[in-house]
C-alpha cells in the first residue's frame, strides 16, 4: 500500500475470504454488493441442501456467475461442505479441475444450516487425509455444539477439544479458523507457525457483546460466533492490524431478511458486504495502522491460499462529510438490514 498522505490510501483490490451469498432471489439481491467491492470471495456452501459434491459446486457457481452485474469483475471461489459421507475422489477431482478452492467444516448444529455437519471426525478422516496430501485448505467454523458449554466459551473449547487434536493428528492439513472472535483464537494462531491462518470479520472488530444486549435486544448485531467481551475485540483488532500474515479478512457477510432476524428466534448473521471496505479504513486508521490494511484485506488471504494477488487497485480518501450507506438492501425475498457501526465513516472511494 502507498500512503500518499493520511487522508488518501491506495491498495490492491480486496478479496473476501468468507462470504454467504445464498441462492435464488437473495443471491440476486446481494451479489452486486460484494462484486462491486471485492475481486474474489470464498463462497460458503451452507445452502439448503448444502453444496456437498463437485457437481453441486459447479451448478452453484453457474447460478452465481449468471447474476453478477455487468461490468463487475468478480470470481466466486467455491467450497464444498464437508460431511461424514464426503467422497475423497470427488473432492480431489473438483480441486484438480479448479472448481473447488477449499472445504468447509461445520460441527453439526453449530450455526445456520449446519445440520449436515460432522459429528464423528473418524468418519471424515479419509477426505481430510486426502486434503492434507493435496494441500486443499479446510475452513473451520470453530465452535463446539455441546449444550453444556456456555455459548461465549464455545470457540475456546473447540480449540482444545477439536481443533488442536485434529491438527496433531493431521499436521499437514491447511486450516483456516473462520471468523475468530476471541483472544484464545488469536493466541492459538500465533502459537502455530505452519498450516494455520484465521479470518476476522469487520463487525467483530467493531462491536462487543454489549451491542447485542444493552438497552434492549438488537438482533442485527447477532451472529455466530457471537461477539464476545471487549478484551476479545481488542485482541482481534490488534491481530488484524499487526501485519501478521496469518490474519486476513473474511467478512462473513450473512444476509437474512429482516422478518427472520427480527423474530422470537432470530437468525444469526450480519450483513457487511457493502460497507466493509470503508469501515475497515476507519478501524485501521483508529489503530494507527492504515499501512497494514492492504495486507489484511488484499494480500495475506491470497498468499495463504496460494493464489495470485489482484492487479487492480482501489483508492480511498477521507473527507469531511460522512459517507452514506443504504440502511437496507432490497431483495426479492425481502429487505436485509446493513450493519450499522453506530458512528460516522469519513472514508469514501476516491
Ligand atoms: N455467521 C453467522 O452468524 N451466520 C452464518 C453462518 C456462519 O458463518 O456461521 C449464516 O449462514 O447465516
Ligand atoms: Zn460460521
Ligand atoms: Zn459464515
Amino acid at each position: 500500500m502507498s500512503a500518499n498522505s493520511v487522508n488518501r490510501i491506495t491498495l490492491r483490490r480486496p478479496d473476501d475470504w468468507h462470504l454467504h451469498l445464498r441462492d435464488g432471489a437473495m443471491l440476486e439481491g446481494v451479489i452486486g454488493e460484494t462484486s462491486e467491492h471485492f475481486a474474489r470471495a470464498i463462497i460458503m456452501p451452507n445452502l439448503v441442501p448444502p453444496v456437498v459434491k463437485t457437481a453441486d459446486a459447479i451448478a452453484y457457481r453457474d447460478r452465481i456467475n449468471a447474476v453478477i452485474p455487468q461490468g463487475h469483475d468478480f470470481t466466486p471461489l467455491m467450497t464444498l461442505y464437508l460431511t461424514e459421507g464426503s467422497n475423497p475422489d470427488d473432492v480431489e477431482e473438483g480441486y484438480r479441475n479448479g472448481v473447488i478452492t477449499a472445504l468447509k467444516l461445520y460441527p453439526a448444529g453449530a450455526t445456520t444450516n449446519s445440520a449436515s455437519g460432522v459429528r464423528d471426525f473418524d468418519k471424515a478422516m479419509p477426505v481430510l487425509e486426502r486434503m492434507a496430501s493435496l494441500g486443499i485448505p479446510l475452513c473451520v467454523h470453530g465452535e463446539v455444539t455441546d449444550p453444556e458449554i456456555d455459548i461465549f466459551d464455545r470457540e475456546a473449547v473447540f480449540i482444545d477439544r477439536v481443533l488442536d487434536p485434529l491438527r496433531t493428528r493431521l499436521p499437514e492439513l491447511r486450516v483456516i479458523m473462520e471468523h475468530i472472535t476471541t483472544e484464545d483464537g488469536v493466541e492459538y494462531v500465533k502459537a502455530n507457525d505452519k498450516n494455520l491462518g484465521a479470518t476476522i470479520t469487520t463487525h467483530h472488530l467493531i462491536i462487543n457483546r454489549n451491542a447485542i444486549l444493552v438497552g434492549g435486544i438488537h438482533p442485527h448485531f447477532y451472529c455466530l460466533p457471537v461477539a464476545k467481551r471487549e478484551k476479545h475485540r481488542q485482541a482481534l483488532r490488534k491481530a488484524a492490524t499487526s501485519g501478521d500474515v496469518r490474519f486476513f479478512l473474511g467478512t462473513d457477510s450473512a444476509p437474512h431478511t429482516d422478518d427472520r432476524k427480527e423474530s422470537a428466534c432470530g437468525c444469526a448473521g450480519i450483513f457487511t458486504a457493502n460497507n466493509t471496505v470503508q469501515l475497515l479504513a476507519h478501524v485501521f486508521e483508529e489503530e494507527g495502522a492504515l499501512d497494514k490494511l492492504e495486507g489484511f484485506a488484499s494480500v495475506n488471504g491470497p498468499q495463504f491460499y496460494g493464489l495470485p494477488l489482484n492487479g487492480d487497485k482501489i483508492t480511498l480518501e477521507k473527507r469531511s462529510e460522512a459517507a452514506t450507506f443504504p440502511s437496507k438492501i432490497d431483495t426479492g425475498d425481502g429487505p436485509v438490514t446493513v450493519f450499522d457501526p453506530g458512528f460516522p465513516i469519513y472514508w469514501h472511494y476516491a
